[in-house]
């Protein structure tokens, strides 16, 4: 039998490193957002935005050069490279999030196959999953700390399983990828879990109106934008996954969950983060 998940805390939960006054922009990280094929650079452009909305330092965004004109309108703070990119020259202190909107096609397979040789950290999200069920774990070919973020459809193709038997039983799921593929991951849906290294928790915040498309894009740059800035893989899975949930669920409660856009979740992102901060200032 497998042990139960434990719910997060959000009440308990610690917030952002506070900013030293000498902050500066490459005090916290970089990250490359990978994705935005034909027809996804939304995705790109949530992604990006999610990773400073955490406070990433820099963001570049690396999307088909039919998504930038989108990007550099809807988020100018962001720098961008057309695919195909080669990571070659990437910055010491370089997180990448790869998958958002990235498509399948053969542009996106070599990208993968020279993202799976890096050693900086990473986020693996959408396609890049796909991708990654396609060639299995031979894909990743460095120890590289990895977060994955399936919905059960994905994880369903990386187990070569129906998403009818993930969802009959999730907790055995998300330990057979971890077994399978090694990394951190969660599972997301309803009550998402998380399986990291001292991280074996799940998620009761969040609500069905986040069934929304690009509601998990927002999800993947709130992660790489939490490990940018310094928390470890744990703290950075369990509060992103919790902000992001919260942030849903502020969202819902002035939209209605019917209206809920994921571009409302990733609004409400620095709302749900002042709650911790005021709660740790006693306020
Ligand atoms: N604005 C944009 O540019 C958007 C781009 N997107 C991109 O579109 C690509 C395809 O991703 P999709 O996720 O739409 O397609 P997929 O075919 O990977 O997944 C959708 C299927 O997964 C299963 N599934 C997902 N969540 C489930 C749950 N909680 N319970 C049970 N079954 C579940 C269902 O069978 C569902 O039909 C990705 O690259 C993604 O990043 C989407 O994120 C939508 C928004
Ligand atoms: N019924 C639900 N209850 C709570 N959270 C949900 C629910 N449905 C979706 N979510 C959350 O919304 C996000 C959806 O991600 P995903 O399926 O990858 O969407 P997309 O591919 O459109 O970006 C996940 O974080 C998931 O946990």
């Amino acid at each position: 039998m497998t042990e139960p998940f434990a719910a997060l805390n959000w009440q308990a939960m610690p917030g952002l490193p506070v900013r030293s006054p000498q902050a500066h922009k490459g005090s916290f990280g970089h990250v490359f957002v990978v994705g935005g094929g034909p027809g996804m650079g939304g995705a790109l452009a949530l992604a990006s935005a999610a990773a400073y909305r955490v406070g990433s330092g820099l963001v570049t965004a690396v999307g088909h050069p039919s998504a930038i004109p989108y990007l550099a309108a809807h988020l100018p703070e962001a720098t961008w490279r057309d695919w195909p990119a080669a990571f070659g020259d990437l910055p010491d202190h370089a997180v990448l999030a790869v998958g958002p909107g990235l498509g399948q096609g053969l542009a996106a397979h070599d990208l993968l196959l020279e993202i799976g040789t890096l050693s900086c950290p990473q986020v693996w999200d959408a396609d890049a999953l796909n991708i990654l069920a396609r060639f299995g774990p031979k894909l990743l070919t460095t120890d590289a700390l990895r977060l994955f973020t399936p919905h059960p459809g994905e994880a369903a193709r990386l187990l070569g399983i129906t998403v009818a038997a993930v969802q009959a039983d999730r907790i055995a799921a998300i330990v057979r990828l971890r077994a399978r593929y090694g990394g951190y991951w969660v599972l997301k849906g309803h009550h998402s879990l998380l399986l990291g290294c001292a991280v074996r928790n799940l998620c009761t915040l969040g609500n069905p109106g986040m069934a929304t498309g690009g509601s998990g894009d927002v999800l993947t740059g709130l992660l790489a934008g939490l490990l940018a800035v310094g928390l470890d893989a744990d703290r950075s899975l369990s509060l992103g996954v919790c902000l992001h949930a919260r942030a849903g669920d502020i969202a819902a409660a002035e939209m209605g969950e019917a209206s809920l856009l994921a571009g409302d979740i990733l609004a409400a992102v620095p709302r749900a983060l002042q709650e911790l901060t005021q709660r740790h200032d006693g306020n």
